[in-house]
């Protein structure tokens, strides 16, 4: 019949049948009372699970409150690449490792099937916008993405047992062999809402930096392998003995010792993303939590220059602001300056606290997540809270000091690869008795042009070495003179004092003697007078 009916009466067919079933709707709903509405209602949905003899299950990408990003569907998509290449029409592409190759994965809205054991799965990728009524600048903060798995019901218990792990743990490997490291940086706040925001922006982390070409004693540096080694395998230790599995590193040393350099090391040792706080750009403690809880695990978390970035004092200004609250400021009454004090006040109270940073690290925040480090580093460790520092919250210190001979030699090698030279004990000996960053001798090692020479480059060295030494001496030396300075004017000062004093004591012992005398001759003068009296009244 189709056949002998043309295009167009077939379409006129088809869109009268659906006028006339959305009439059908429509009458029903106006029309047929509630109570008989939802019996058919629920007699249509024992119908159609007869019809539809299906399982879903939803996987969105976000989980929680606070958009923690689900585990669980990372690992789905990392399976799905595999098997979307052959399968799904619309792709997306990602560079992978070496960046030579391809990561293909399924694009949003495309279905796949899967195969396990003999039952047949399909997975659904979607992306919901809802809809908007109001108007607002934020258009598609709301949107959710997330994997539709569908099954036939009498698979329901291979599919959500075996099948599920199955993903899981294929997922997961694919996820490590394809791995690219990111370095994230935090947006700023007002950054976070809005079309495909996030708290953090990351690019991929190529550092070369590596344990062996780091410039450090080698004691040294076996000791940080091992230690983070061991923490690496360190999964039923920690849960053991109860602790959350992270460890704490305080890097300190002077400017120029290889502290962001060791960071670089170790995420490539560890094989961990890095997330770079910058805590100047956090406003306060609820936001620092928001970003904390949207780290992965196996990272690492860098606060650098701790003591520049975070109000260390903040606990005592509060309370300095306290005890003037306490005391009450009833001069005040001018309203434009009250509400000016109170903005203030409120800044002041709006920054990351000592407190808010300590109770991240000690709290639940940081149980979220499994296998983090947290790095601090600082050029001024005496400046530092000893809150901040205490062992069991930064578990490990690590000293980034001058370059030592032992440094020297590994920069040697990774800069002109020698392991010996006739300059190297003259060397040695200048180390020994001059402070110079690595990053200085690296700078001076380096071959400028191609007339360099490994020979020219160490003699730059020393000579580098001598002015760092002549430079230390001077400054020791104009040291000693504003000491000296110092102590001169402070001697002067403690006499001129001890002057003042011995001019004040003599002038007091004069009055005291002109005083006595003056009471001397007054009492002279009355037994004069008594003498008289008593003469006179003899005669
Ligand atoms: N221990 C080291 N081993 C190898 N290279 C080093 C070392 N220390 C410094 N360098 C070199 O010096 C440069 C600066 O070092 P880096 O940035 O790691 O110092 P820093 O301690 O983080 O300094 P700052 O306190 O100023 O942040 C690096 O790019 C690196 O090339
Ligand atoms: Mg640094």
């Amino acid at each position: 019949m189709l056949m002998s009916m043309s295009l167009g009466d077939f379409f006129l067919q088809i869109s009268s049948a659906v006028g006339g079933l959305a009439m059908v709707i429509v009458l029903f709903r106006d029309h047929v009372p509630r109570p008989l509405r939802d019996l058919f209602q629920n007699y249509y949905g024992k119908l159609a699970r007869l019809v539809y003899p299906y399982v879903q299950i939803t996987f969105p990408e976000y989980t929680g409150d606070w958009r923690k990003k689900s585990d669980l569907y990372s690992h789905i998509q990392s399976y799905l690449s595999g098997k979307a290449t052959t399968n799904a029409k619309k792709l997306k592409a990602d560079s992978l490792r070496d960046a030579k190759s391809l990561l293909l994965s399924m694009d949003d809205n495309e279905e796949v099937t899967d195969e396990f054991q003999g039952a047949k799965i399909w997975w659904y990728s979607k992306m919901n916008v809802p809809r908007n009524t109001s108007l607002s600048i934020y258009p598609a903060s709301e949107e959710r993405r997330f994997y539709r798995l569908t099954f036939h019901k009498r698979h329901r218990d291979l599919i959500t047992g075996a099948y599920i792990q199955h993903v899981m743990d294929v997922g997961k490997a694919t996820a490590v062999s394809n791995r690219r490291r990111k370095l994230y940086t935090n947006n700023l706040s007002q950054d976070w809402h809005g079309y495909k925001s996030t708290k953090w922006s990351h690019v991929i982390f190529e550092h070369p930096a590596t344990f062996d070409t780091l410039a450090m004693e080698p004691e040294k540096k076996q000791e940080i392998t091992s230690d983070l080694k061991k923490f690496a395998q360190g999964k039923e230790y920690y849960a053991k003995i109860g602790k959350a599995w992270k460890r704490g590193y305080l890097l300190h040393g002077p400017p120029g010792t290889g502290k962001s350099t060791m960071i670089a090391a170790i995420a490539n040792l560890m094989n961990y993303d890095v997330y770079d706080l910058e805590l100047t750009t956090v406003k306060d403690n609820s936001e620092l939590r928001k970003l904390l809880i949207d780290t992965s695990s196996k990272s690492i978390i860098v606060i650098e220059d701790i003591d520049c970035s975070l109000d260390l004092t903040g606990q005592r200004k509060e309370a300095k602001k306290k005890k003037k609250d306490d005391d009450g400021d009833e001069n005040e009454s001018d309203l434009v300056k009250r509400a000016k004090k109170e903005e203030e006040d409120k800044k002041e109270s709006s920054k990351v606290t000592l407190s808010g940073l300590l109770n991240f690290i000690d709290g639940i925040w940081s149980a979220c997540g499994q296998e983090r480090i947290i790095i601090f580093t600082t050029n001024f460790l005496d400046k530092l809270d000893p809150a901040l520092i205490r062992r069991g919250r930064m578990d490990k210190h690590i000293e980034m000091s001058y370059c030592s001979f032992q440094a020297f030699k590994v920069l040697a090698k990774n800069y002109l690869e020698l392991e010996s030279h006739h300059l190297f004990d003259e060397i040695e000996v200048m180390l020994k008795e001059t402070n110079i960053t690595p990053a200085d001798v690296a700078e001076n090692l380096m071959p400028k042009s191609s007339k360099e020479t490994p020979e020219t480059c160490l003699r730059s060295l020393i000579k580098a070495i001598k002015e760092a030494k002549e430079e230390a001496e001077k400054k020791k030396k104009a040291e000693e003179e504003e000491e000296e300075t110092k102590k001169k004017k402070a001697k002067e000062e403690e006499e001129e004092r001890a002057k003042k004093k011995a001019g004040e004591e003599e002038e007091k012992t004069k009055d005291t003697a002109k005083s006595i005398t003056k009471d001397v001759v007054k009492e002279n003068g009355k037994m004069e007078e008594a003498v008289q009296e008593e003469v006179s009244q003899a005669k």
